[in-house]
């Protein structure tokens, strides 16, 4: 007789933890299986946790936020090595995983290791060195997560053709270095690398970077990235990679060659289903291994939920943690819980970072909205000037007639962080105004929304 549990979940990731430990908080009788022998997906042991460690280490070490001040020449370390990177990413890495244990392990949350795959919609195998057993879930949840994209015509051989789990493979930092994908993952290591002085050549197939974010950040970016003398290929697609006398050459399909020590190939992932035995289960991925769900996170059958990455855009932590919630409410009716899309904000940790929350100007141009900007830049506040970052910018848009915010836009230091005031006066139906009556600690970066609000106010009040 197989072991029944109410709620089994498929992958440890952020989607998977958090329905787990959900479900157990109603009383469930929960297991999670992983194939990795620790817990915490991509998300803390190749993915999120690792590039932001690195970042911080990259710009610590770099002396990067107080050039400005110091001088170019300021550094932390004179010589950076990846093994400097290594040591600080190992020590978050390992504590996020024993913080991920303790909190399953405490609300009695089962872990089974192994390849979880369907017999049938309610019995899944977990097969490991030792051989399978079969458990019986009443629900299940496939939260298994994406692997990096791959193509016959670029051959990862971790050492110098690489993708983004491979990035720790690095022994020695090279001297030069392709990105193939202006995409998130691309864009992100491009500005730790250049940073750290490599000489990087970013190509991406579309016009720009960053499709989706605002074009007047990415354009602000772009300067930085110049800066940090990246040289970028855009409208070029690279078509196979190959290694000629111990470097790295991409053929672009514009018959160019490029030349560097080490490509990074970040082209998207792909959903992680190839081992599920989904047909079993009735369930059907698509050609890029994403599973189709309704509003509650169910897949075709009624029993089976899936939540993360695996179920596609935006593929983001943050946004998982919340499906996977979400998705172990309903499958014990409880339609309490709620989260709202339309407020899921975006943290991209380049340098510097960006995050935004709400629709871009290109969108509301497309829509006809009657909009109007309110822009603060860090250099005019004196919190900028005291952290050394004088490049940042705050734009707040707002319904011209309404005042009603419809996007934060944010380049520069704690962009991330700074967003979530925005994001707060959104969600509560605040208006601009809300920002020119309200009192800011002195000297912060938040007072920025002081200042775009009496800068986008002005200019309304200029053309009324
Ligand atoms: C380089 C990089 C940087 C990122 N940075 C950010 C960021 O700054 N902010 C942000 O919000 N998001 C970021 N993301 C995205 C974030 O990591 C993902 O959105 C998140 O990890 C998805 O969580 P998940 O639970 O869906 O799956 P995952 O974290 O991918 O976990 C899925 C787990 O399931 C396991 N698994 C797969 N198949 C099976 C099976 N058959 N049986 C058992 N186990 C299985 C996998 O091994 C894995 O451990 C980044 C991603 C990458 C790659
Ligand atoms: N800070 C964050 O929130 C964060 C950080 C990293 C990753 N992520 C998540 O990880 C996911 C994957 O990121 P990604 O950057 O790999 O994928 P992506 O799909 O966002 O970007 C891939 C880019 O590569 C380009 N491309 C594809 N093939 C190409 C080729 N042959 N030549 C040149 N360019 C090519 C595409 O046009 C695209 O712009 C994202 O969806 C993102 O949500 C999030």
């Amino acid at each position: 007789m197989a072991t029944v549990y109410d709620l089994i979940v498929i992958g440890s990731g952020p989607a998977g933890q958090r329905a787990a430990i959900y479900a157990a908080k109603l009383g469930k009788k929960v297991a999670l299986v992983e194939n990795r022998e620790v817990v915490g997906g991509a998300c803390i042991n190749t993915g999120t946790i690792p590039s932001k460690t690195m970042r911080e280490a990259v710009l610590h070490l770099s002396g990067y936020n107080y050039k400005s001040i110091y001088g170019m020449n300021y550094r932390v370390k004179e010589r950076i090595t990846m093994a400097d990177l290594a040591f600080r990413i190992q020590h978050v890495i390992k504590t996020e995983i024993d913080v991920t244990e303790a909190q399953l392990s405490r609300n009695n949350v089962e872990m089974l290791t192994g390849t979880a795959s369907f017999d049938d919609p309610t019995h899944i195998r977990v097969s490991n060195s030792r051989g399978s057993t079969v458990y019986e879930g009443k629900n299940v949840l496939i939260a298994t997560g994406t692997k990096p994209a791959s193509s016959p015509k670029v051959p990862i051989n971790g050492t110098t053709i690489i993708n983004s789990d491979l990035i720790l493979n690095l022994t020695n930092l090279p001297q030069t270095m392709i990105v193939v994908g202006g995409g998130v993952i691309g864009v992100e290591y491009c500005c730790m690398f250049a940073a750290l002085g490599v000489r990087v050549t970013l190509i991406e197939r579309r016009p720009r970077l960053l499709e989706f974010a605002d074009s007047e950040i990415v354009e602000a970016l772009s300067y930085h990235l110049r800066d940090a003398r990246v040289t970028m290929r855009l409208n070029e697609e690279v078509e196979s990679v190959e290694e000629i006398d111990g470097k790295v050459v991409a053929n672009l399909e514009s018959k160019k060659k490029l030349q560097g020590d080490v490509l990074l190939y970040a082209v998207g992932r792909q959903g992680n289903v190839d081992e599920l035995n989904l047909a079993n289960a009735g369930v059907e991925a698509d050609p890029r291994g994403r599973i189709p769900v309704d509003k509650d996170f169910r897949t075709k059958c009624p029993t089976v939920f899936a939540a993360g990455d695996v179920i596609g855009f935006p593929s983001l932590a943050s946004v998982s943690m919340e499906q996977g919630r979400i998705a172990a409410a309903r499958a014990f009716g409880d339609e309490t819980i709620v989260s709202n899309p339309s407020f899921y904000p975006y943290g991209i940790y380049t340098i510097p970072e960006i995050s935004f929350i709400g629709k871009t100007e290109e969108q509301l141009t497309e829509e006809d909205v009657p909009y109007e900007v309110g822009l603060a830049y860090y250099r005019e506040i004196a919190r900028g000037q005291i952290r050394g970052d004088t490049s940042g910018r705050l734009k707040l848009i707002f319904h011209r007639e309404t005042h009603s915010i419809l996007g934060v836009h944010i380049i520069g230091e704690g962009a991330s962080e700074l967003l979530h005031i925005g994001q707060a006066v959104m969600a509560l139906g605040g208006k601009i105004d809300y920002f020119v009556e309200t009192v800011f600690n002195y000297p912060t970066l938040a007072e920025a929304y002081k200042v775009a609000a009496f800068n986008g106010l002005n200019r309304v009040s200029r053309l009324d």
